[in-house]
Protein backbone atom coordinates (compact mmCIF):
# COMPACT_ATOMS: atom_id res chain seq x y z
CA UNK A 1 0.00 0.00 0.00
CA UNK A 2 1.31 3.31 -0.99
CA UNK A 3 2.31 5.38 2.34
CA UNK A 4 -0.17 8.53 1.23
CA UNK A 5 -3.48 7.21 -0.42
CA UNK A 6 -4.98 10.05 -2.01
CA UNK A 7 -8.34 10.63 -0.16
CA UNK A 8 -10.70 11.32 -3.06
CA UNK A 9 -9.86 8.16 -3.90
CA UNK A 10 -11.11 6.70 -0.49
CA UNK A 11 -13.78 8.84 -0.55
CA UNK A 12 -15.27 7.75 -4.31
CA UNK A 13 -15.11 4.23 -2.55
CA UNK A 14 -17.31 4.80 0.60
CA UNK A 15 -18.86 8.27 0.92
CA UNK A 16 -22.32 7.65 -0.64
CA UNK A 17 -22.88 5.10 1.96
CA UNK A 18 -21.56 6.74 4.90
CA UNK A 19 -23.64 9.81 3.53
CA UNK A 20 -26.62 8.42 3.54
CA UNK A 21 -26.64 6.93 6.68
CA UNK A 22 -25.39 10.20 8.38
CA UNK A 23 -28.99 12.02 6.68
CA UNK A 24 -30.61 8.87 8.32
CA UNK A 25 -28.94 10.32 11.96
CA UNK A 26 -30.15 13.97 11.18
CA UNK A 27 -33.44 12.77 10.07
CA UNK A 28 -33.39 10.59 13.19
CA UNK A 29 -32.45 13.18 15.67
CA UNK A 30 -36.04 15.09 14.57
CA UNK A 31 -34.40 17.82 12.07
CA UNK A 32 -35.27 18.35 8.80
CA UNK A 33 -32.74 17.20 6.19
CA UNK A 34 -34.45 18.91 3.38
CA UNK A 35 -34.18 22.78 4.55
CA UNK A 36 -31.48 24.93 3.03
CA UNK A 37 -28.55 24.67 5.86
CA UNK A 38 -28.76 20.57 6.18
CA UNK A 39 -29.01 20.10 2.46
CA UNK A 40 -25.17 19.08 2.02
CA UNK A 41 -24.71 18.02 5.56
CA UNK A 42 -24.57 14.31 5.51
CA UNK A 43 -21.89 14.53 2.53
CA UNK A 44 -20.00 16.91 4.73
CA UNK A 45 -20.08 15.00 7.37
CA UNK A 46 -19.17 11.97 5.80
CA UNK A 47 -16.05 13.80 4.49
CA UNK A 48 -15.02 14.98 7.73
CA UNK A 49 -15.23 11.07 8.76
CA UNK A 50 -13.90 9.74 6.44
CA UNK A 51 -10.88 12.74 6.61
CA UNK A 52 -10.58 11.82 10.54
CA UNK A 53 -10.09 8.11 10.05
CA UNK A 54 -8.03 8.03 7.02
CA UNK A 55 -5.40 6.39 9.41
CA UNK A 56 -6.97 3.26 8.60
CA UNK A 57 -5.59 3.51 4.93
CA UNK A 58 -2.17 4.61 5.65
CA UNK A 59 1.47 2.72 6.70
CA UNK A 60 2.96 4.58 9.27
CA UNK A 61 6.14 2.07 9.60
CA UNK A 62 6.47 2.53 5.27
CA UNK A 63 6.38 6.36 5.97
CA UNK A 64 9.22 6.53 8.57
CA UNK A 65 11.12 3.87 6.19
CA UNK A 66 10.97 6.49 3.59
CA UNK A 67 12.92 8.68 5.46
CA UNK A 68 15.36 6.57 7.45
CA UNK A 69 19.14 8.10 7.06
CA UNK A 70 22.57 6.45 8.16
CA UNK A 71 23.77 8.87 10.70
CA UNK A 72 25.86 8.37 14.09
CA UNK A 73 24.60 10.86 15.90
CA UNK A 74 24.25 9.30 19.50
CA UNK A 75 22.13 12.19 21.82
CA UNK A 76 18.44 11.98 22.46
CA UNK A 77 16.52 13.24 19.42
CA UNK A 78 12.99 15.32 21.21
CA UNK A 79 10.02 16.36 19.20
CA UNK A 80 7.64 18.16 21.25
CA UNK A 81 4.22 19.13 21.71
CA UNK A 82 3.00 17.52 18.40
CA UNK A 83 -0.39 19.00 18.34
CA UNK A 84 -2.84 15.84 17.94
CA UNK A 85 -6.28 15.46 17.18
CA UNK A 86 -8.42 11.78 17.65
CA UNK A 87 -11.57 10.72 18.18
CA UNK A 88 -12.60 7.88 21.18
CA UNK A 89 -13.50 4.94 20.32
CA UNK A 90 -16.38 5.02 22.55
CA UNK A 91 -18.31 8.07 21.97
CA UNK A 92 -16.44 8.88 18.64
CA UNK A 93 -16.39 12.06 20.21
CA UNK A 94 -12.52 13.89 19.53
CA UNK A 95 -9.83 13.94 22.32
CA UNK A 96 -7.02 16.56 21.76
CA UNK A 97 -3.78 17.33 23.17
CA UNK A 98 -0.27 17.07 22.63
CA UNK A 99 2.37 14.29 21.55
CA UNK A 100 6.49 14.71 22.66
CA UNK A 101 8.58 12.00 21.03
CA UNK A 102 11.98 11.31 21.32
CA UNK A 103 14.80 8.90 20.33
CA UNK A 104 18.38 8.25 20.71
CA UNK A 105 19.61 6.76 17.30
CA UNK A 106 21.31 3.47 16.71
CA UNK A 107 22.76 4.04 13.08
CA UNK A 108 19.83 5.30 11.57
CA UNK A 109 17.76 8.95 12.00
CA UNK A 110 14.63 9.72 10.78
CA UNK A 111 12.90 12.76 9.17
CA UNK A 112 11.73 14.99 11.57
CA UNK A 113 8.84 15.56 10.00
CA UNK A 114 8.02 12.05 9.76
CA UNK A 115 7.19 11.67 13.36
CA UNK A 116 4.37 13.95 13.35
CA UNK A 117 3.03 12.08 10.48
CA UNK A 118 2.99 9.10 12.35
CA UNK A 119 1.48 10.50 15.27
CA UNK A 120 -1.55 11.71 12.68
CA UNK A 121 -1.43 8.11 11.11
CA UNK A 122 -2.52 6.65 14.38
CA UNK A 123 -4.47 9.47 15.37
CA UNK A 124 -6.96 9.02 12.50
CA UNK A 125 -8.92 6.11 13.46
CA UNK A 126 -11.22 5.49 16.45
CA UNK A 127 -8.91 4.86 19.19
CA UNK A 128 -8.13 4.84 23.46
CA UNK A 129 -5.38 7.59 24.26
CA UNK A 130 -3.19 4.18 25.74
CA UNK A 131 -3.63 2.27 22.58
CA UNK A 132 -2.30 5.07 20.41
CA UNK A 133 0.82 5.89 22.78
CA UNK A 134 1.74 2.19 22.19
CA UNK A 135 1.18 2.51 18.86
CA UNK A 136 3.60 5.25 17.85
CA UNK A 137 5.52 3.72 20.41
CA UNK A 138 5.99 0.27 18.96
CA UNK A 139 5.88 1.34 15.26
CA UNK A 140 9.30 3.74 15.67
CA UNK A 141 11.01 0.94 17.99
CA UNK A 142 10.05 -1.88 15.28
CA UNK A 143 11.07 0.21 12.45
CA UNK A 144 13.78 2.68 13.41
CA UNK A 145 15.84 -0.15 15.73
CA UNK A 146 16.48 2.51 17.91
CA UNK A 147 18.63 2.47 20.99
CA UNK A 148 15.37 3.64 23.07
CA UNK A 149 11.93 5.55 22.51
CA UNK A 150 10.04 7.47 24.67
CA UNK A 151 6.26 8.41 24.34
CA UNK A 152 4.11 10.84 25.83
CA UNK A 153 0.66 12.29 25.53
CA UNK A 154 -1.23 14.59 27.07
CA UNK A 155 -4.77 14.88 26.14
CA UNK A 156 -8.46 16.21 26.87
CA UNK A 157 -11.10 14.41 25.93
CA UNK A 158 -14.44 15.83 24.78
CA UNK A 159 -16.57 12.87 25.84
CA UNK A 160 -15.37 13.92 29.33
CA UNK A 161 -16.09 17.25 28.81
CA UNK A 162 -19.06 17.89 26.84
CA UNK A 163 -20.95 14.85 28.33
CA UNK A 164 -21.17 12.22 31.03
CA UNK A 165 -18.85 13.33 33.83
CA UNK A 166 -18.42 17.04 32.48
CA UNK A 167 -14.77 17.73 33.35
CA UNK A 168 -13.48 20.53 31.58
CA UNK A 169 -10.06 20.83 33.27
CA UNK A 170 -8.60 17.53 33.20
CA UNK A 171 -5.74 16.23 31.41
CA UNK A 172 -4.76 12.70 30.70
CA UNK A 173 -1.22 11.43 30.15
CA UNK A 174 0.05 8.13 29.54
CA UNK A 175 3.60 7.17 28.01
CA UNK A 176 5.86 4.54 27.10
CA UNK A 177 9.61 3.70 27.33
CA UNK A 178 11.76 1.49 25.51
CA UNK A 179 15.10 0.48 25.74
CA UNK A 180 17.85 2.89 27.31
CA UNK A 181 14.32 4.99 28.43
CA UNK A 182 13.92 2.34 30.76
CA UNK A 183 16.63 3.03 32.79
CA UNK A 184 15.56 6.03 35.48
CA UNK A 185 18.40 8.46 34.10
CA UNK A 186 17.67 8.72 30.38
CA UNK A 187 13.84 8.77 31.05
CA UNK A 188 14.10 11.63 33.31
CA UNK A 189 16.49 14.08 31.16
CA UNK A 190 13.58 13.59 28.68
CA UNK A 191 10.58 14.19 31.16
CA UNK A 192 12.72 17.60 32.18
CA UNK A 193 13.57 18.56 28.90
CA UNK A 194 9.71 18.19 27.32
CA UNK A 195 8.57 19.98 30.51
CA UNK A 196 11.05 23.05 29.98
CA UNK A 197 11.13 26.10 27.23
CA UNK A 198 14.72 25.18 25.99
CA UNK A 199 14.36 21.96 24.58
N1 LIG B 1 -8.97 4.37 29.22
C1 LIG B 1 -9.58 5.22 28.38
N2 LIG B 1 -10.88 5.48 28.58
C2 LIG B 1 -11.45 6.34 27.73
C3 LIG B 1 -10.79 6.97 26.66
N3 LIG B 1 -11.69 7.77 26.02
C4 LIG B 1 -12.86 7.63 26.67
N4 LIG B 1 -12.73 6.77 27.71
C5 LIG B 1 -13.69 6.30 28.75
O1 LIG B 1 -14.40 5.19 28.29
C6 LIG B 1 -15.36 4.92 29.30
C7 LIG B 1 -16.57 4.24 28.72
O2 LIG B 1 -17.34 3.90 29.83
P1 LIG B 1 -18.89 3.50 29.81
O3 LIG B 1 -19.38 3.45 31.23
O4 LIG B 1 -19.07 2.29 28.95
O5 LIG B 1 -19.52 4.72 28.99
P2 LIG B 1 -20.44 5.91 29.54
O6 LIG B 1 -21.66 5.35 30.22
O7 LIG B 1 -20.69 6.82 28.38
O8 LIG B 1 -19.49 6.57 30.62
P3 LIG B 1 -19.40 8.06 31.16
O9 LIG B 1 -18.48 8.81 30.21
O10 LIG B 1 -18.80 7.93 32.54
O11 LIG B 1 -20.78 8.64 31.14
C8 LIG B 1 -15.61 6.24 30.00
O12 LIG B 1 -15.14 6.10 31.33
C9 LIG B 1 -14.74 7.24 29.21
O13 LIG B 1 -14.23 8.28 30.03
C10 LIG B 1 -9.42 6.64 26.49
O14 LIG B 1 -8.75 7.12 25.58
N5 LIG B 1 -8.87 5.77 27.38
ZN1 LIG C 1 -15.26 8.75 24.92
Amino acid sequence: MAPYQSLEEYNLEITDEVRDRYASIIDEIGEDTTREGLLKTPERAAKAMLFLTQGYKQNAAEILKSAMFKESYNEMVIVKDIELYSLCEHHILPFFGKAHIAYIPNGHIVGLSKLPRIVDVFARRLQVQERLTKQILDCINDTLRPQGVAVVIEASHMCMMMRGVQKQNSVTTTSGFRGTFEKEETRNEFLKLISSDLS
